[in-house]
Formats: C-alpha cells, sequence, structure tokens
C-alpha cells in the first residue's frame, strides 16, 4: 500500500495548470495570475500633494509669499494667463492635487499663517518636501501582479489603481460530484423509516461545499446512485462527456460486495469510457480505501482525461482525503505554484493513542496560548473515527500522527496540515513591542 505521501504526489503529477483565459479585473478574485499584469501608466500620474497646505518654490522659504489660486484634488490649478507659480508666490493645495508649475514642495496648513493674500511660512523647507513625484506609487511598466499570484481583494485594488482591465488568468475546473450507495437519502426530504436502513446523505452537500471554499464553484450535481455498475458507470461517463476535468465520488470503493466503483472506473461496467487506476489503498486513517483514477472516452482515447477520486463513503474519511488529495489538485489545475496543504508545527494538549496499524490525520482546532510559546496549542476534536462526522467540526489542522505502538504525549510537537481558515482561529497572545522581539 502506498504512503499518503506518495499518493499526494502521484495526484499533483498528474493534475496540471487548466488554460488561461482573460477576465474582468473585479472578477478574477481567488483566480491564479496567467501572465505579469504590468502597470500601464504611472501613479500618481502627476507630481501630487500628501498634505493640505500651500504649495511653494523652496528656495523662497522662509517668506512672505503672495497667494495666487489654488489646486485641489480633481481641479488643478487653472487661470487666465500664466497659472505657473513664480519667485514670492504660493497657492494653496489639498492632499492629492496636482503641484502647479513652479512649485517644487508643499507647506502643511499648520506650518503657514495666512494674512488676506499672503502666506508666512518661518522655517527652510526642502525641494521636494511633501510631494509624491510622478509614479511614486507605481511606475509605468512595473509588474503589479505577477504570474502565479493569487488574486485577492489588495490585487483588485492595485489593478484598480492602474485603470482596470482584463487579467490573465488560470481556467477554473470543472468539477462533478456524486454520492454512492442504496442507502442514501436526500438531506431535507422525509426522514427515512429507520428499519429501511437508510440514511442522509451527508456527503454531497459536504463536498460541494468543500469544492466552494476551496474556489471551484462550476459543479455538475450528478445526484446519489444506487449501486449498480451500470448506472455508475453511465454517471461516470455523463461526467466525462460534460468536459468535467475532475470527478469526485464517494462511497463503493472497499471490498463490499456491491462496491463497484473501482470495476467502473476501469471500464468494465460499460459507459464507452476506459480508465486507469492509480492507486486503490493508500497507508492512512481515516480513508485507506482511497481510489485515484484517470478516466477517458473509449472512442477518443486522444481526447481528454477526467481525473476521477473516489473517496470512501464514511464521512470523515471523504472529508479528509478531499482535503489531502483534491485540494491539491483543484489547486494545481487552477494554476497555483505550490498547491500543498501547508504543514505548521502545533503543540498535542492531551495524550494520543496512536493507531498500531496507520498513520492518522487527527482532527484539531488550534489557541495559541502564553505556554505554548510560539506554537499553537492542538487540542483534539476528540473520537476519530471515520463515521463520527462531529469530529470535523471547526478542525483547522490534520495533525500528522505516525503509527503505533504507544501514545503522543500531552506537550509533544507535531506537524500538521491545515484546513481551516486561520485568521479565525482561536489566539490569546499579548501584543509584543518591537522592544521585546529584539
Ligand atoms: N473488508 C473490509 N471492509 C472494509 C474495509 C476493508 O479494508 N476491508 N475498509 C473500511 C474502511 S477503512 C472504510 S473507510 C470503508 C469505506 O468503504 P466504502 O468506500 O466502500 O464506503 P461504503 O461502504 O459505501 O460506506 C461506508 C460507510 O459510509 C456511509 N456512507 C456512504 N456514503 C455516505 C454519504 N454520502 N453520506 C453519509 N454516509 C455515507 C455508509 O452508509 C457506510 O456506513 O470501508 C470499510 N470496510
Ligand atoms: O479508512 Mo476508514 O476511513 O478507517 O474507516
Amino acid at each position: 500500500m502506498i504512503s499518503m505521501n506518495e499518493a499526494v504526489d502521484r495526484v499533483i503529477s498528474r493534475a496540471h495548470p487548466l488554460p488561461q483565459e482573460s477576465v474582468a479585473f473585479v472578477d478574477a478574485v481567488g483566480r491564479v495570475v496567467a501572465e505579469d499584469f504590468v502597470a500601464p501608466r504611472p501613479h500618481p500620474p502627476f507630481a501630487a500633494s500628501v498634505m493640505d497646505g500651500y504649495a511653494v518654490r523652496s528656495a523662497d522659504c522662509p517668506g512672505v509669499m503672495t497667494l495666487i489660486g489654488a489646486s485641489r484634488a480633481g481641479a488643478p490649478m487653472r487661470g487666465s494667463g500664466n497659472t505657473s507659480i513664480q519667485p514670492g508666490q504660493c497657492a494653496y493645495i489639498t492632499t492629492g492635487a496636482p503641484l502647479p508649475p513652479g512649485a517644487d514642495a508643499v507647506v502643511p496648513s499648520e506650518e503657514c499663517r495666512v494674512d488676506g493674500g499672503t502666506v508666512s511660512i518661518d522655517a527652510n523647507v526642502d525641494a521636494g518636501k511633501w510631494v509624491r513625484p510622478v509614479g511614486f506609487d507605481i511606475k509605468a511598466g512595473e509588474t503589479l501582479v505577477p504570474a502565479g499570484s493569487l488574486v485577492g481583494a489588495h490585487e483588485v485594488g492595485i489593478v484598480a489603481a492602474a485603470g482596470g482591465g482584463e487579467i490573465c488568468v488560470h481556467r477554473k475546473p470543472k468539477l462533478a460530484l456524486l454520492s454512492t450507495g442504496d442507502e442514501l437519502a436526500e438531506a431535507g426530504e422525509v426522514e427515512p423509516d429507520a428499519s429501511s436502513g437508510r440514511i442522509y446523505d451527508a456527503n454531497r452537500p459536504m463536498l460541494a461545499a468543500l469544492a466552494k471554499t476551496s474556489g471551484v464553484d462550476d459543479v455538475l450535481d450528478l445526484g446519489r446512485a444506487v449501486d449498480d455498475p451500470g448506472a455508475l458507470a453511465s454517471l461516470v461517463a455523463r461526467a466525462h462527456a460534460e468536459g468535467c476535468d475532475v470527478l469526485v465520488t464517494s462511497g463503493g470503493v472497499s471490498e463490499g460486495d456491491r462496491d463497484y466503483l473501482k470495476e467502473v472506473l476501469l471500464g468494465e461496467h460499460g459507459g464507452g469510457i476506459e480508465g486507469e487506476v492509480h492507486f486503490g489503498r493508500v497507508m492512512m486513517k481515516p480513508g485507506k480505501p482511497l481510489t485515484f483514477a484517470e478516466v477517458q472516452s473509449k472512442t477518443d482515447c486522444g481526447g481528454n482525461k477526467m481525473l476521477v477520486f473516489a473517496l470512501p463513503g464514511n464521512p470523515v474519511s471523504a472529508a479528509v482525503t478531499f482535503h489531502l488529495v483534491v485540494v491539491p489538485t483543484l489547486r494545481r489545475m487552477m494554476g497555483w505554484r505550490d498547491p500543498r496543504l501547508r504543514r505548521v508545527h502545533v503543540v498535542v494538549s492531551s495524550d494520543l493513542k496512536l493507531d498500531p496499524e496507520r498513520p492518522e490525520y487527527h482532527r484539531a482546532t488550534l489557541d495559541w496560548q502564553e505556554h505554548t510559546r510560539h506554537l499553537p496549542a492542538a487540542h483534539s476534536t476528540g473520537k476519530q473515527v471515520s463515521s463520527r462526522l462531529t469530529s470535523m467540526r471547526g478542525a483547522e489542522v490534520l495533525m500528522e500522527l505516525p503509527r503505533g505502538p504507544g501514545m503522543v504525549a500531552k506537550g509533544t510537537v507535531v506537524s500538521a496540515l491545515v484546513i481551516g481558515n486561520l485568521s479565525s482561529a482561536s489566539v490569546q497572545l499579548p501584543a509584543i513591542s518591537p522592544e521585546v522581539v529584539r
């Protein structure tokens, strides 16, 4: 059986960045830039004041100057005849307004005495003081958003400041989702009778939400399928025919007499598809039967290959394996340069029993406490059985625990993969001033 690290390597080696497309910059949030976005013009496009005050010729200061006009943001100084500042003259100016020709500095209004039509300044003023020259913030031709960057709100603002336009980004993958199992009922539907052996489908809504939080919005919902090989084959074929880049299924990949998915992916049950299963078991917990395959049309062998992740049916196994292998795949297709989950070090906050047979991804929430110094404390989410989905509640990391025997003692530092949004993690540290850091 391969290790999880080997599984991730195999998956990433078969996921390729999708072709690029141009989108309006406001629609590029969450996308990865495929070609550098370069500033077409400088910012500011004119020398601009940093303060509300008076635009002067520095050589005139200290001194008394005649006020000849005003330059306001959006309303540069204009006038009949000569609008440039001559020796002995100055102009009122607001923050962001163009510096009038002839002036080379700005003096804040608090440092000026205004008396009718004259302005007195008592101190020396350096040329360039309180002025942002042309291109001070952004130079023309400067790379504003380099290829490989993930576009967020700040990048949108930067591109807007440069005049907006289209950004060249990688296409996002189209993902199909399918739950399998005779026992599944749709959440929200009438409660199944306990004697029917039916349970609600937790995986599809959860995986759809995980796809969304991973940045994928084009999702083909294939619904729930009964454990019938022909029906499964035609649904896999449909996902391929509809141009899905990735298909994620759950259930039906273990050893039961109705676990047909591996055979279906190999093309043994029709549907006009054939496939290659790259691995069908991984030495890890939870999610040992995790299966990864590539499927293509039998009649068009040179056509697109769809990556298929057949996740185990147990809901925790489905969630954990989605994070471990599907998220890096989606990231790679969206153009991420480093698509792997981020690894951090954490301090275990209670004794944890190791699994004697398989390395385990133990779910935990984090909090930063003074006594753990610079590392966060990781609190187990409790019983880790793969059917107990509440062990995923609030989970921010998957601690990478080795195979047993024995335990990991409270206070031990272990590595953990980040699956949550750490900006909402519980942080209890006092602020540190720079002197303390030194
Ligand atoms: N003889 C063996 N049996 C099992 C093995 C094994 O190695 N040998 N592996 C076990 C492990 S580990 C796992 S994990 C499960 C995975 O099995 P499947 O992927 O075939 O999943 P199912 O049997 O279809 O379902 C397992 C479990 O999960 C429930 N389930 C399925 N789908 C959903 C859903 N959409 N929402 C909520 N719950 C779901 C299902 O009812 C079962 O209880 O196999 C072990 N067996
Ligand atoms: O690998 Mo399974 O997820 O232990 O139940």
